[in-house]
């Protein structure tokens, strides 16, 4: 038997842009088959990938990519959390929030040289009520989006900024019960945002001093939102910078609790997860291996 490192690809067929190429014969051409024997699946339903990953893992598989978007990662990396497998990544989303944050190149070619060349790394992931999270993860308006960008056909980036224009104004911030570093307090919620990665994706810094590896949640918290605030907040996501603190509030943390007395709806890694009225947001330090460039 061949003591070349195994690879195992998981292609959501569903993700990525209209004019697919065919990643599979991408692969073939240019992964380093010298240094790697690799096989290739295709997943067949939502929540499949985290099973293919952690059947591979089981196997001793040394890497498993995720050839999708952001949910793809999510899926295939909650397949390999603790384990000795390493993600890769085959960025195919509209937003690529990971991939990004990790300096993964955003081209099938440069990201699959990542692989041929790259090394491993580990980081930090969080969890909301028990949901696994390596991106962000949030409550309220976020994860209203989510919501309705998933009931929606089109996807794209286009559909998403689109949505967001429409939404920002209506929605409407609650009161919530917050508890951050052991410190309790009564707030208003717009959107409380908790980032491992720096980035939502499409960079949009939510938390530009997210450290993906040191043990911490970056929270951002919006009370609330008027025209001028969001605005505001637009400008300093897209330029990397924190907002003023009448728009924004920062927290560095390793679990928050919120309560609330109408339920909210929440998100992770922008996939939308339901309501809750608690939640409970904790980070797995170091949990995860992941193939990065040199
Ligand atoms: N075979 C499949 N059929 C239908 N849905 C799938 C399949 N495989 C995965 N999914 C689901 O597709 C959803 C979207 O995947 P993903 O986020 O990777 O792609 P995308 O929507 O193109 O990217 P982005 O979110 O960046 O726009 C995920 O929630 C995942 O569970």
């Amino acid at each position: 038997m061949s003591s070349r490192p195994h690879i195992r690809f998981i292609i959501n067929p569903t993700s990525g842009p209209k004019n697919r190429v065919d990643v599979p014969a991408r692969i073939e051409d240019l992964l380093d088959r010298k240094k790697f024997k690799y096989d290739v699946v295709f997943t067949k339903h939502a929540g499949h990938a985290p099973n293919l990953a952690r059947e591979a893992a089981d196997k001793g598989c040394e890497i498993v990519v995720a050839v999708g978007g952001d949910g793809t990662v999510n899926e295939v990396a909650r397949g390999l959390v603790y384990s000795e497998t390493a993600l890769g990544i085959l960025p195919r989303g509209s937003g690529n929030g990971l991939a990004r944050h990790l300096k993964i190149p955003m081209g099938l070619d440069g990201a699959l040289k990542v692989l041929n060349e790259g090394h491993v790394s580990t980081i930090d992931s969080g969890s909301i009520n028990g949901n696994a999270f390596f991106t962000t993860a949030g409550i309220g308006f976020d994860a209203y989006i989510s919501s309705v960008f998933a009931g929606n056909k089109k996807r794209g980036l286009q559909t998403y900024v689109e949505l967001v224009m429409k939404e920002v104004l209506n929605y409407k911030h609650l009161p919530v019960k917050a508890s951050i570093n052991d410190h309790s307090f009564d707030t208003d919620c717009y959107v409380m945002a908790f980032a491992n990665a720096a980035q939502y994706g499409n960079n949009a810094y939510i938390a530009p001093m997210a450290d993906i590896q040191d043990g911490h949640l970056d929270v951002c918290l919006v009370r609330k939102l008027d025209l001028i605030k969001a605005l505001h907040l637009s400008y300093c996501m897209l330029t990397k910078q924190l907002a003023n603190a009448d728009s924004a509030e920062y927290f560095k943390t390793n679990h928050v609790k919120v309560e609330t007395d109408e339920p909210m709806m929440f998100h992770a890694d922008g996939e939308f997860m339901g309501k809750a009225s608690e939640f409970d947001v904790q980070m797995n330090p170091l949990s995860l291996k992941v193939v990065v460039p040199k």
